[in-house]
């Protein structure tokens, strides 16, 4: 904006006749001539500088407050707004830079840059800035409390869901029950690795206790005061779930508004549980293996490294062996975490353990519906002992319930096991299914890869098999190559 006025006084002609005024205010004000010479500095502009007015007055002093940027870069004046100001007569505002004090250290100002017009005539510029070191102290700390706040809320949030499995330990929910030999086995195992850093692979069908297993792992472990983090592998989609592992940076992708901190980072120090580990897609699978084997990382959109020492547990439902085979997991990374494996049994193999498991259940079940439960009936136990348990102990669990909501007394019938048709069918009714999924992935990546096997762009490497086990799988699968007929055999292509 342009402003206008007809005042003058000696040493600066366009300034008013009465500089008490400006002598007055809060703001530093600086006048220049059409030279860039300084014709008028206000007393709050010397204290603020540290330049008295017999140093600047009359000279050019843009070498004096102006001479760098923030950073220490120069800061030519052809650049500086006053100046440019008093080129074209264009008014302006700055927010983002500093002025520098006569002893060497510089303060965050605002300010502007105004025309002074004698007429239609422009005679000079005045400068009007102010000192924002506290108001940038106070958004930078506000930042950093923001911030802290972010961590602390995450943090929270780990330690909340930590809390409540500790309650439900204290409440016998979280203790392993049974005395059946493979259970007296699991818990040696248990036991035998607990206390060392070893990376332990626990497989065992949908709800035999798999996370049961690894809490008490962490539980037993050195690491026991810092915090065991779980991770659902299944829950997230490819992309999702890099994220959710490795955090990322502001604006590392849409949305991404702030800095986040992954999984691997909150479990630093302790315990990183990565549950359903048969569902990371091939990529973060690559990704993983990395991590474990140079224990740093990257969050998404980041440059730095990040170290963390983390102790891995990993579960699967799957038989992992059988999904390498497929080319669905990585054996590298199979081998990685098959560390120490820990196999957790079926119920249905330790039938024995049920009027255990019974009875701690029970009486959790009776707490939480508050109801006087105590035992099964010999008649529903015998049920309970007949029946193949597809679900697990998790299906144990939910039956128990469901009855003890039904019943009135304190001895429970067992009417009805869902599911029991369900028993009846036999693991291997989808292996036809499974062969299917194989195939079609195997020739996925063989065609984005254009057919190349070996090598260290070829299918074998992305599958994390050898290559002569891909070819013996392709030919086991009948997979081959739709349009050889028209192309040069190639011993690295197709066979
Ligand atoms: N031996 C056991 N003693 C007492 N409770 C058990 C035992 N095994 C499992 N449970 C209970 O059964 C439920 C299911 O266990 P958990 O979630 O650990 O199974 P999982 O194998 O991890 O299941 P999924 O593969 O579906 O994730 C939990 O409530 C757990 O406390």
């Amino acid at each position: 904006m342009v402003q206008k006025t007809n005042t003058t006084t000696s040493s600066a002609h366009f300034l008013p006749e009465n500089t008490l005024l400006l002598d007055a205010v809060g703001e530093g004000i600086y006048g220049f001539d059409l030279q860039g010479n300084a014709v008028f500095i206000n007393p709050a502009a010397q204290r603020m500088t540290g330049w008295r007015n017999d140093e600047l007055l009359g000279k050019n002093i843009h070498n004096c407050h102006h001479h760098s940027h923030a950073d220490g870069s120069p800061y030519p004046q052809e650049s500086c707004p006053i100046y440019q100001t008093l080129k074209d007569g264009v008014a302006r505002e700055v927010a983002q830079d500093v002025f520098w004090r006569k002893d060497g250290s510089s303060f965050p100002v605002l300010y502007s840059s105004t025309p002074v017009y004698q007429g239609s005539v422009m005679v000079g510029v005045i400068a009007i800035f102010r000192d924002i070191s506290v108001q940038k102290q106070t958004e930078l700390s506000l930042r950093q409390a923001l911030n802290q706040v972010q961590a602390l809320s995450e943090q929270l949030a780990a330690e909340n869901h930590e809390l409540q499995q500790a309650l439900a330990d204290k409440t016998g929910n979280m203790g392993i029950k049974g005395s059946s030999p493979v259970m007296a086995h699991l818990l040696q195992q248990i036991h035998l690795v607990a206390n060392t850093n070893s990376t332990v692979l626990i497989c065992g069908e949908s709800g035999t206790g798999k996370e049961l297993v690894a809490r008490n792992l962490h539980q037993l472990s050195r690491r026991k005061h810092k915090l065991m983090v779980s991770v659902n592998c299944a829950a997230f989609s490819p992309s999702l779930l890099e994220s959710e592992l490795f955090g990322h940076e502001k604006g590392a992708f849409t949305g991404a508004n702030t800095q986040r901190k992954g999984k691997f980072e909150q479990a630093d120090k302790g315990t990183l549980f990565l549950d359903e580990v048969a569902e990371l897609s091939l990529e973060a699978q690559s990704k993983l293996l990395r991590v474990i084997q140079e224990q740093e990382f990257q969050r998404l959109g980041g440059s730095s490294n990040i170290k963390i020492d983390i102790r891995l547990i990993a579960a699967s439902h799957h038989n992992l062996l059988e999904r390498v085979e497929q080319g669905l997991f990585r054996m590298d990374l199979y081998y990685r975490l098959n560390v120490f494996p820990i196999h957790v049994p079926p119920l249905r193999d330790r039938l024995e353990d049920m009027p255990e498991l019974v009875e701690s259940m029970l009486l959790n079940i009776s707490k939480k519906l508050a109801k006087k439960i105590t035992c099964v009936s010999q008649a529903g136990m015998a049920e309970l002992k007949a029946y193949h348990w597809p679900g697990n102990v998790r299906e144990l669990q939910n039956i128990l319930e469901r009855e003890a909501i039904l019943s009135q007394a304190s001895e429970l019938d067992i009417h009805q096991l869902p599911f029991k048709e369900l028993s009846k069918i036999k693991p291997s009714a989808n292996r036809q299914t499974l062969a299917q999924a194989q195939a079609t992935h195997i020739r996925h990546t063989l065609e984005q890869l254009n057919w190349q096997i070996s090598g260290e762009h070829g299918a074998a490497k992305q599958l994390g098999l050898p290559a002569s086990t891909l070819r013996s799988k392709m030919q086991k699968l009948g997979i081959v190559r739709q349009d050889t007929t028209s192309r040069q055999p190639n011993n690295d292509k197709n066979p």
